[in-house]
């Protein structure tokens, strides 16, 4: 795995966003693996200012989110349908036909999750995939568990998660308890993966995923498993590594 340490948010967002510019301009028809979070929104920042500079196109390039709270609205504010175009999809030239998140609100999960992992399997590889950290270890909405899943699932969000994201809300009780989340297994099986992690608060967690024992206990663990991992932190982050 390479680590790389950052002085500064700005700094990271640029290396960042510079390395999935940089897929796009080499792989016209490059897949993307997209997070959400507060982590990567200053990366998509970046890309939307490389983007509004002339220097890149998305117009062939084609996203996979990881996951999608279930029974939220699509266009709830804090939706992850909503989420991705308030900060990348809005403001760049991709075709929203070829982004594809979990649809939180199917009749029918577990058929929603099968046709999510047949349209990932039909369009290849993940070349990059784009993943924060929670501060239990989840990836995507993997949390914790005596087994993890491989492919995209139905889950039941720890209240950790949702006192976590509570934030994005105005309480705790509108936070949604299920969500739909790619799994680890389709979460390893992309090309590269990049980790990105921000703030003292998570610490911690970094450390244990990177260098503790690979466990389902730690779904970020895993990770270490990946051959071509890419770990960005800010100071912060990193500081107990
Ligand atoms: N499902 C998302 C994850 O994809 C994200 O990486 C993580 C950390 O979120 P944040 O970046 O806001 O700390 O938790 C969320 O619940």
């Amino acid at each position: 795995m390479i680590i790389h340490k950052f002085e500064s948010q700005q700094a990271l967002n640029e290396v960042g966003a510079g390395m999935i510019t940089a897929l796009a301009q080499m792989n016209p028809h490059a897949i993307i693996g997209l997070a959400t979070g507060g982590t990567p929104v200053g990366i998509y920042e970046e890309i939307v200012k490389s983007y509004q500079k002339g220097r890149v196109s998305f117009r062939n390039v084609t996203t996979f989110n990881l996951d999608e709270y279930v029974g939220l609205p699509e266009d709830h504010p804090e939706s992850y349908h909503s989420y991705m175009r308030h900060h990348l999809f809005d403001h760049i030239d991709i075709q929203l036909n070829n982004t594809n998140i979990p649809n939180g609100n199917a009749s029918d999960p577990s058929v929603e999750c099968g046709q999510y992992d047949a349209l990932m399997e039909k369009m290849g590889q993940v070349d990059l995939q784009i993943l924060g950290i929670g501060h239990n270890g989840h990836i995507g909405f993997n949390e914790p568990a005596s087994e993890l899943r491989s492919g995209t699932h139905l889950v039941e969000l720890k209240q950790e998660t949702r006192e976590a994201n509570a934030r994005f809300f105005d309480s705790i009780d509108q936070v949604p308890t299920h969500a739909l989340t790619m799994g680890v297994g389709s979460i390893l099986k992309a090309k590269s993966i990049m980790l990105v992690v921000r703030g003292a608060d998570k610490a911690k967690i970094v450390k244990q995923a990177l260098t503790g024992p690979i466990t389902t206990d730690c779904p970020a663990s895993l990770l270490q498993t990946h051959p071509h991992l890419i770990v960005l932190l800010d100071n912060e982050a990193g500081s107990e590594l």
